[in-house]
């Protein structure tokens, strides 16, 4: 809560869900959903250090509110507009097509304000992969294994749990390591994705552990079980859901006393365990994927087939877009599309002064990424139609 900056209190406008917001004081913008006027911007702020502040029209308050989610880095010169009722997509100039498109959303269901952002991707990036199964069944093996075969394809998303380190675990490479008390503020606060007691301790995956995987352009996979993956279904993270099997339960016992990680009590509890696992595993519409580990290298293979890798020789990790925005001059939204217009220096070719952004085919959102973004040149902007060239 705090006193408004000067500029605001003026210059706040009525909503008009089809122009851009350039109601902006400097490098600030405010947009405005419901009763609730969002500021966005760095300038001369040393109050919101997030970018991100709210005027609560109903209480006449600033509330500087929680935020989740990648931030993106300080930035100067950005329009920002309202998207489908309760997105405000920003729009960062003199930036890369990767780091230019940026959504911030109101996070529902908590008593503070919070909100997210969501880094826009032009095109179908790789989906994460979540994969599940019981204790003991080697869902730790064939990740191992698909990580050293392909280290700058994938990555793994490290999970926080409240169980005790295993011998030769590290924290913050195999887990976060963490107490429950704290762990259990962070899941009030907002900061996972999914969470699940499991086995009697606490087990979640942080928003910010998908968000690295993602930032050093790889994919993400997920070690996680029933009742998370079911979790990250109804989650904004588009996922491939793969179940691991055991050939039979008298082999997943074998394995687990074999593994030699858990005392006796706690084998008990995951075989138990197991076995509702394996019941939930074939919930219909939850898994994509069934495999059996069997034998180990023809069970690596199909995971490897499925994930459309079982022709690859050398690993290619994933593109990122490297195109480039310039200073932005004004936008406008028609439909589910946002022309854009540059200002171009005199070397530039006439058709780079307009870019479409097309949003009809957007998948996801924050506190994850904004998937499916689709960026063109306007080549012709004569009345009687256009055509559009790839930026890509
Ligand atoms: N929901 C959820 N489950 C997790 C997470 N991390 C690990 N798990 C699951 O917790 C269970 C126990 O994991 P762990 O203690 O490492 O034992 P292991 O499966 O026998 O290797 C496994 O089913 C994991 O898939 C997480 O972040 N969220
Ligand atoms: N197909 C297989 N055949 C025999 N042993 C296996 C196979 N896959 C994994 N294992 C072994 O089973 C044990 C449990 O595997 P692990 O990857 O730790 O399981 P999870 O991560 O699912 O708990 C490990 O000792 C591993 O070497």
């Amino acid at each position: 809560m705090g006193e408004a900056p000067a500029f605001l209190l003026e210059n706040l406008q009525e909503d008009d869900t089809n122009v851009f917001h350039l109601k902006s004081e400097g490098t600030q913008t405010a947009t405005v959903i419901g009763s609730k006027t969002y500021v966005i911007g760095w300038a001369n702020d040393k109050v919101a250090t997030s970018g991100v502040r709210i005027f609560d029209k109903c209480t006449n308050e600033w509330v500087i509110p929680t935020v989740l989610g990648t931030k993106p880095k300080p930035f100067r010169g950005h329009l920002a507009m309202l998207y489908c009722e309760d997105r405000i997509l920003v729009v960062k100039e003199s930036s890369t097509f990767d780091e230019c498109i940026w959504f911030l959303e109101q996070q529902k269901n908590f008593e503070t304000q919070v909100v997210a952002w969501s880094r826009g991707v032009i095109g179908d990036a790789e989906k994460p992969i979540v994969i599940s199964g019981p204790s003991g069944v080697g869902k730790g093996t064939l990740i191992n294994k698909l990580m050293d075969e392909f280290p700058a394809m994938f990555g793994f998303s490290v999970s926080h749990t409240t169980r005790a380190p295993r011998d030769g675990e590290r924290n913050g490479v195999h887990y976060n390591f963490t107490e429950r008390s704290v762990m259990e503020q962070d899941i009030k606060d907002g900061k996972f994705l999914e969470f699940a007691a499991v086995h009697g301790n606490l087990y979640g995956t942080s928003i910010e552990a998908v968000d690295v995987v993602a930032d050093a352009g790889k994919r993400c996979i997920l070690d996680i079980d029933v009742q998370g993956a079911r979790s990250v279904r109804d989650s904004c993270l588009e996922a491939i859901f793969i179940f691991v099997s055991p050939p039979s339960f008298e082999e997943l016992e074998k394995r687990l006393r074999a593994r030699g990680t858990e005392t006796e009590e706690q084998i008990q509890k995951r075989l138990r365990n197991a076995k509702n696992e394996l019941e939930k595993g074939r919930e219909p519409g939850l898994f994509d994927h069934m495999l059996v580990n069997d034998d180990f290298d023809s069970c690596y293979m199909s995971l490897k087939k499925l994930l459309g890798l079982d022709g690859a020789i050398n690993e290619t990790p994933c593109s990122l877009e490297m195109g480039y925005l310039p200073l932005v001059d004004s936008a406008s939204k028609s439909d589910e599309k946002i022309l854009i217009k540059c200002k171009t220096g005199e070397s530039e070719k006439a058709s780079q002064k307009m870019i479409t952004l097309d949003l009809s085919s957007i998948k996801g959102g924050a506190p994850a990424r904004t998937r499916g973004l689709n960026m063109y040149y306007a080549e012709d902007l004569t009345p009687n139609g256009s055509t559009d060239e790839k930026l890509s």
